[in-house]
């Protein structure tokens, strides 16, 4: 299982992330975020992958579940949050890059597969 967060900020724009190589998908844009650990609950994995990626801190409680996507083989879930609270900057801690993005263009960025259908989802739901 695999937590990631859309971070909103205060116009109303999405964070996206590149994925650094060797990892798969690499120079794709994604959501931050990463698996959960054993254990652990959804929303703690993306506390502490937030931090660990972009040296934002943020507290479950402003991580609002928002939907999520499943590989053919439904062996990975992908488990979308959406967070408008957090402190920091986030600051690319991987060698990843980051942007903002309009939710109008957010599906023009290359992204893996099973983003595509959650940033349509956030999209929608951010527009007008
Ligand atoms: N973080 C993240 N992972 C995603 C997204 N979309 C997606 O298919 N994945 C997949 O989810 C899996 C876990 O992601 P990850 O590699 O970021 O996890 P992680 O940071 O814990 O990785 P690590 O094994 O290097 O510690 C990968 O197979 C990745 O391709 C996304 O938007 N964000």
């Amino acid at each position: 299982m695999v937590s990631a967060a859309g971070l909103i900020d205060r116009d109303g724009r999405l964070l996206m992330c590149t994925r650094p190589a060797p990892k798969d998908w690499a120079g794709m844009w994604e959501f931050p975020g990463g698996k959960v650990e054993a254990g652990e609950r959804p929303a703690d994995a993306l506390v502490r992958e937030l931090k660990e990626e972009l040296g934002v801190e943020t507290v479950d409680t402003c991580l609002a579940p928002f939907s999520f996507s499943l590989d053919p083989n439904q062996s990975l879930i992908l488990l979308l949050f959406l967070c408008r609270k957090w402190s920091g900057t986030p600051t690319p801690q991987e060698g990843q890059k980051i942007k903002w993005v309009l939710p109008k263009d957010v599906l023009d960025l290359d992204m893996p597969p099973l983003d595509r259908p959650l940033a349509a989802q956030v999209r929608d739901y951010l527009l007008p």
